[in-house]
């Protein structure tokens, strides 16, 4: 799919870099037969495009040689076609190609950077690491670099943040991207194909091979094994490893043990869920990174009411900037309350306090009757003030209701609690553990 690249590049240069951002480059393209599909990730922008850009898309389409008729749609490429992240196959084969260090792409996006990256106490940690493994890759101290944690909380944009500091420190430095499942498509077609030698090369020549959400590998035993080779060399060989997986490796049923053992070698460092202020920082740099203005109570709601998943929190953000430039008014907490009203919705519908005292008691092993109960016993009264403190954190209740649900305490209990909670989350390491994989499970 030649043609759209090039359309859209030329798009670029006829209207205003806002409506490309917003419009145009969410779009994606495939063609089937002799139609170019477009896909639109929703009926915003669909229609927006219908009304405003298609008449040049199709003349641009027609002269960049992706003829016949052009559709546009709501719905999206599968993962694996996806613009940004391209396939392995594509880097396998760039990989091998790259001969000379000018022509080795390996992947990266540009677009994840240090920069663009918001600090808080979640990710700290790992962006000091991933900081450092960009400074001096290869390095002992921070080899292999295991990045672990939740869905969409910056894993991948850290992952590539060091990929690319590495290639602004060294242009040179051959650094590849690649997902784990296009490491094990790659593998499985070089033994199909009989090429593994070659598909073993490519890796000897790294720098840096970034490897993401390798939980991919479970019970794939040829793949682990492979892996488990690539792995040993590139580490004999002082090349930077920077993988990713969406938990702590040991957890992870159906890896082998060795390799288990293997991954956490180095540094694993884990990427939590944004607190609530750095929430609300990312919304605003997001924002302005695409020149759009959100005010900060906008940021604060959307920082409140989507507690844990920096993705969901970027498509809320998407979905406002594009209503409002579609219906061209102002973004306000009324038209965000109004425009994300049903995903609000669905957020709150699942968080309720109910829900939370039952999750707190699950946790701690615990009866709710006694989480509610009046004994004062450490082992109850501190799961009872997480409870207490989350209520406030993720739901939209007030301290006396609060107070209500948990058997008619008073407020001044809830405030407290509340207190107490977020002075422990700052000075002890297990609280801090314990309130982070509460968020994490309330908010899935
Ligand atoms: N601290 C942050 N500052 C700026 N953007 C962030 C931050 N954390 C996450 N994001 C953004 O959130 C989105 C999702 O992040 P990313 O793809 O890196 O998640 P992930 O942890 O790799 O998730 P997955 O395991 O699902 O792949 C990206 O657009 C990323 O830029």
């Amino acid at each position: 799919m030649d043609a759209w690249p090039r359309c859209l590049e030329r798009l670029e240069t006829e209207f205003p870099a806002e409506d490309v951002h917003t419009w145009l480059r969410p779009l994606q393209a495939e063609r089937r037969d002799d139609t170019t599909v477009l896909y639109a990730p929703n009926a915003f922008v669909r229609d927006a495009v219908h009304e405003r850009y298609m008449p040049r898309i199709r003349e641009l389409l027609g002269h960049f040689g992706g003829g016949g008729q052009v559709s546009l749609e709501i719905g999206s490429l599968p993962r694996a076609a996806e613009p940004v992240r391209t396939p392995a196959t594509a880097a396998a084969t760039q990989a091998a190609a790259a001969a000379g260090a000018a022509a080795f792409h390996g992947n990266l996006d540009s677009h994840y950077t240090f920069d663009n990256f918001v600090e808080g106490r979640s990710n700290q940690l790992g962006r000091a690491a991933a900081w450092q493994a960009a400074q001096k890759p290869g390095d002992r101290a921070h080899n292999p670099l295991l990045l672990y944690g939740g869905t969409g909380l910056g894993k991948t944009h850290l992952m590539f943040a060091a990929g690319n500091e590495m290639r602004r420190n060294n242009p040179g430095a051959r650094v590849l991207y690649m997902r784990s499942n296009d490491f094990y498509s790659a593998f499985f077609r070089s033994l199909q194909e009989r090429t593994s030698d070659q598909f073993k090369r490519q890796f000897q020549q790294l720098d840096a091979l970034l490897i993401d959400d390798i939980q991919f590998f479970a019970g794939k035993d040829r793949t682990q094994e492979e892996f488990f080779h690539t792995f040993n060399a590139l580490f004999e060989g002082r090349q930077q490893i920077i993988m990713t997986c969406d938990r702590f490796p040991r957890e992870v049923d159906g890896l082998e043990p060795r390799l288990k053992s293997r991954l956490a070698w180095g540094l694993p460092v884990a990427i939590d869920p944004p607190d609530f202020e750095t929430r609300a920082a990312i919304v605003l740099a997001k924002a302005r990174e695409r020149g759009t203005h959100v005010p900060e109570d906008v940021a604060f709601l959307l920082a409140k009411k989507m507690p844990s998943n920096v993705r969901d929190l970027e498509g809320a953000l998407n979905t406002l900037s594009a209503q409002a430039n579609f219906t061209g008014r102002a973004i306000t907490p009324e038209f965000a309350q109004e425009t994300l009203r049903d995903l609000l919705r669905a957020q709150q519908a699942a968080i309720s306090i109910a829900n939370i005292q039952k999750t707190v008691a699950d946790y701690y092993g615990l009866q709710i009757k006694d989480l509610l109960g009046k004994k004062r016993t450490r082992s109850l009264a501190r799961p009872r003030q997480v409870a207490m403190a989350l209520a406030k954190e993720l739901t939209e209740h007030s301290l006396p209701e609060i107070g209500d649900a948990f058997a008619g305490r008073d407020h001044t209990t809830v405030l407290h609690a509340c207190r107490q909670i977020r002075t422990l989350t700052q000075t002890d390491g297990k609280l801090r553990e314990d309130w982070d994989k509460l968020i994490r499970k309330l908010s899935e």
